[in-house]
C-alpha cells in the first residue's frame, strides 16, 4: 500500500541512496582499500562521536547475470541464509507491499564487538537509465534502517546498529552478431554496492575496521558466487 507511513521515507532514501551510488568513486576521496580481480572495495575513514563509521563503496563486474536477478537474491529473505554467513537469526517483521518488507537480523559475535541486531526496511526498485541508449532499467535494492515500538533499541541483548546499504545494478548487454537469442555469456551485470553501518556502540577503531577489511570482500564475492550459482541453467530474468 503506498499509503503506508513509511512510504514517503521509503520514496526519499531510496530516490538519494540511487543517485549517490550512480556516481561511482569519482566523487569524494575515496580510498582503495581491498581489490580482488574486477571486484574494487573503496571506503572512506570517517568517525561520529569516536566511533568508526567509514562509507563504504563497492565496484563488481559480473558476467552471466541481470540486475533484476542480483536484486532478487538480495532482497528475498527466501535465499538470505544461504549467502549471508554473519546473520544468527532474520526475521521479516511486516511486509509493506511486495517490494517492500521490514527485517529484524541478529548478527554473529565477532569478536572482539558485542552481538548486533538491526531493523531496517527494504525496498527493491528500477528505473529506466535516462542515459543508457540500451535502455535497460538499472535495479536496486535499499536497504534503510527505522524504528518500531516492538523492537525497542535499548534491548538489553545486542547493540542496535543503523545502516543504510544500498545494491545499485546496471545490466549490459551486448547482442550476438548473427542475431540469435541472447544468451548469458552476452551479459554483464555492473555492480555498485555502498554501505554506511554505525555500530551503535563503541568498538576500537583498528578492530572495527579490520571486521569491515575482513568481512566485505568475503561477503560480496559469496553473494555474487551465489546468484551465478542459483541463475547458471534458469531462463534470463530480465
Ligand atoms: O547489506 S546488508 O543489508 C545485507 C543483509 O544482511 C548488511 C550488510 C552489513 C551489515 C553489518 C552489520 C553489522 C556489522 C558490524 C558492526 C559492528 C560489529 C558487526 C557490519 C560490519 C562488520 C561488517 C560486515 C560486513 C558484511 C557482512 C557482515 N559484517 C555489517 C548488515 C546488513
Amino acid at each position: 500500500l503506498t499509503s503506508h507511513p513509511l512510504w514517503a521515507d521509503i520514496r526519499k532514501v531510496t530516490k538519494e541512496q540511487m543517485h549517490y551510488a550512480s556516481l561511482g568513486v569519482g566523487e569524494g576521496a575515496w580510498q582503495l582499500f581491498a581489490e580482488e580481480g574486477d571486484m574494487k572495495m573503496y571506503r572512506r575513514e570517517e568517525e561520529l562521536n569516536g566511533l568508526v563509521i567509514d562509507p563504504l563503496k563497492a565496484c563488481h563486474i559480473v558476467k552471466g547475470v541481470t540486475g533484476r536477478e542480483m536484486c532478487h537474491y538480495f532482497f528475498s529473505p527466501q535465499y538470505r541464509k544461504d549467502w549471508e554467513t554473519t546473520l544468527e537469526q532474520m526475521t521479516v517483521v511486516e511486509k509493506i507491499s511486495d517490494d517492500a518488507l521490514i527485517f529484524h537480523q541478529v548478527h554473529k559475535r565477532i569478536w572482539p564487538t558485542a552481538q548486533r541486531d538491526a531493523l531496517f526496511w527494504s525496498h527493491m526498485t528500477h528505473i529506466t537509465d535516462p542515459n543508457d541508449h540500451d535502455a535497460h532499467d538499472i535495479w536496486a535494492v535499499v536497504n534503510n534502517s527505522t524504528q518500531l515500538p516492538k523492537f525497542p533499541t535499548k534491548n538489553g541483548k545486542c547493540v542496535r546498529v543503523t545502516l543504510t546499504v544500498c545494491l545499485y545494478c546496471q545490466t549490459l548487454i551486448t547482442p550476438p552478431k548473427d542475431g540469435t537469442a541472447v544468451s548469458r555469456d552476452d551479459i554483464t551485470c555492473k555492480i555498485t554496492y555502498c554501505s554506511v553501518v554505525n555500530p551503535g556502540g563503541w568498538v576500537p577503531a583498528s578492530a572495527l575496521r579490520a571486521v569491515y577489511k575482513r568481512e566485505y570482500p568475503k561477503f560480496l564475492k559469496r553473494f555474487t558466487a551465489y546468484v551465478l550459482s542459483q541463475t547458471k541453467n534458469e531462463p534470463i530474468l530480465f
